[in-house]
């Protein structure tokens, strides 16, 4: 154990970041980040369609750049680097050829949108998602959203790929297979060459894909049949049997061990997504919630079978056994956008230094200037008294992820006066996402699932005071803040400790690699009390815009 390394590969949804962390204890030895270049030029999307597809050679290229110079970097043995594991967003599938490589790697597919990964944020499959949802309902067997909330979502792998199959026959035709990007870094890093080989991710198919043990695997051919005889014959290409992050999917390719500057000794684990690494890197615990506090938010629970039993947990993601610790349910809620919300709202008030300030100011200037919206506006913001009749908002600018998945619903603001200023709006923006966060503890508490304590993880965990002491006022609970600000690469490393064999289980693994906690945020009683009334006003709010779509 003494000397060996492992190396955790997160791919979030603008940037990869590869760690390398020393396994007996898990200190960070070093960090490298890609930003994906085409994705950063905006290739391949349109935003007002909400279609968002990445080129696999963004990931290719970071995976390769990351890794190798962080190898180059750090003075560690590469023979000492025992073990490797891929987490990435999700669900993001991408169609593949019968040897397993990206159709957009083929010349003929290079410039195709459909032929891409498929995004967890694209929601172009809106009207695939409620098809689903309506059959599983409706026709007389299984309903297989059983154990994913009871709602399909246009966030997921069978509506995407219905989605695109109906758009584009070309890749209907030439796609062999589909596979999750955890799934694919995977294989490309293992040099896998039979697709039927490849050792599918227990949490992306059980939260994305209706994996379930209890009805075999995935969906009945009945069932998919009745929703597009294309998804009967892409099963038999599919998997029945999924594999947990902690379990080894093979060994480095000589190939890509030369790329990294790695020997073929590494082993690489099985993928899987990012929230649930995150998980892991903040020591996930039973009945802890994990909120990966970023673009969006994924909220990630640990319970035993005996506390879940044969209930389904309503209005949720999933839950799925093994997804973040194997032998535990893992139970995965989540906001479709968080610190996006912010983000919107910066690129609004952002249009008139995008067209108008071009021909004054340097580009640089400009993007100083963008760069400091945020922190202007907490600042001046914090200072804004609480009040009934200030702004209030919906968080809903990419739908609703949960409670009750409903990508169709719209954010709106009301409230404004003519003395509204923009600190104001962003304050009712940073509400909304606290009230937001709300509905989904209180799910979860309702649902017999009771939550012990918050640990907060991600970019506006670490970079936002202000959002994360409205958060704790209005949860009315502490929250605690991992030391990691790469805790999904960090507990990715740590499932590589597992599978390479340095750990037995990972709750070893946890237990002596985690990197503990640097800060808590306590409720506010004078503010805790205010905001539970304003909760209501956000509740009867998004009810009335709800019932109006
Ligand atoms: N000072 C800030 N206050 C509030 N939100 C912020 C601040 N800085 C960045 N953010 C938000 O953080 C989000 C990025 O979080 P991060 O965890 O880095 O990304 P990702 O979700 O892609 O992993 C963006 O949506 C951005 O709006
Ligand atoms: O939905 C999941 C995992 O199930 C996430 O991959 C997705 O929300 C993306 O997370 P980020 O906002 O990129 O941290």
């Amino acid at each position: 154990m003494v000397n060996s390394y492992v190396i955790g590969l997160d791919f979030g949804s603008d940037s990869v970041r590869s760690v390398l962390v020393n396994a007996s204890n898990g200190e960070v030895i070093g960090a490298k980040v890609h930003w994906y270049e085409r994705w950063k030029e905006g290739k391949y999307c349109k935003p007002e369609q909400n279609q968002f597809r990445q080129h696999p050679l963004d990931h290719v290229d970071g995976m390769e750049s990351t890794i190798r110079e962080l190898v180059a970097a750090c003075d560690v043995n590469s023979s000492a680097i025992k073990g490797i594991c891929v987490d990435t967003t999700g669900s993001s599938p991408i169609p593949v050829n019968e040897s397993g490589e990206a159709l957009a790697m083929l010349p003929e597919f290079s410039q195709n949108p459909n032929a891409m990964m498929v995004l967890w944020k694209d929601h172009t499959a809106i009207a695939e998602a409620e098809e689903i949802t309506q059959l599983a309902k409706t026709w007389g067997g299984e309903d297989y959203t059983r154990y994913v909330g009871g709602t399909y979502s246009s966030e997921w792998f069978w509506a995407k790929v219905l989605h695109i199959v109906r758009q584009d026959d070309a890749v209907k035709r030439q796609a062999y297979s589909w596979v999750e990007h955890c799934d694919y870094m995977t294989y490309l890093l293992t040099g896998g060459e039979k697709l039927n080989e490849l050792k599918r991710s227990r949490c992306a198919a059980g939260h994305k894909a209706m994996w379930h043990e209890s009805w075999g695997g995935l969906p009945s051919d009945t069932f998919l049949g009745q929703l597009d005889p294309y998804l009967v014959d892409l099963k038999k290409r599919l998997y029945t049997e999924t594999y947990t992050a902690d379990q080894a999917a093979g060994r480095l390719s000589s190939e890509w061990a030369q790329k990294l500057g790695l020997t073929e000794d590494t082993v690489v684990a099985v993928g899987t997504f990012d929230a649930h690494a995150g998980a892991i890197g903040a020591e996930v615990k039973e009945h802890t919630l994990v909120r990966v506090m970023g673009t969006s938010t994924c909220d990630i629970i640990v319970s035993s079978k005996e506390v879940v039993g044969k209930r389904t947990i309503h209005g949720i993601c999933g839950q799925v056994d093994g997804a973040v610790i194997p032998g535990l349910i893992g139970l995965e809620a989540g906001q479709s956008a968080f610190g996006d919300v912010l983000a919107w709202f910066k690129n609004l008030l952002s249009w008139p230094l995008d067209h108008l300030a071009t021909s004054k100011l340097s580009p640089q200037d400009i993007e100083e200037l963008k760069e400091e919206i945020l922190t202007q506006l907490s600042t001046q913001a914090e200072q804004t008294p609480i009040a009934e009749s200030a702004p209030l908002a919906l968080d809903w600018v990419n739908g609703r992820r949960t409670p009750d998945a409903n990508q169709n619903l719209k954010a709106a603001i009301m409230n404004l006066s003519l003395g509204t200023q923009a600190p104001h709006v962003f304050r009712a923006l940073v509400e909304s996402i606290c009230y937001g966060s709300k509905l989904i503890v209180d799910r979860f508490e309702t649902e017999g699932v009771p939550i012990k304590e918050i640990v907060g993880i991600g970019g506006v965990a670490k970079k936002s005071t202000f959002i994360m002491q409205t958060l704790a006022n209005v949860l009315n609970m502490p929250i605690k803040v991992a030391v990691s600000d790469q805790a999904p690469a960090l507990g990715a490393a740590m499932y590589a400790a597992v599978a390479a064999g340095l750990y037995p289980n990972t709750e070893s693994a946890i237990a002596a690699m985690g990197n503990g906690f640097e800060k808590t945020y306590h409720p506010q009683p004078e503010l805790v009390k205010q905001y539970q009334n304003l909760y209501s006003n956000y509740q009867k709010l998004g009810g009335f815009v709800e019932s109006s779509i």
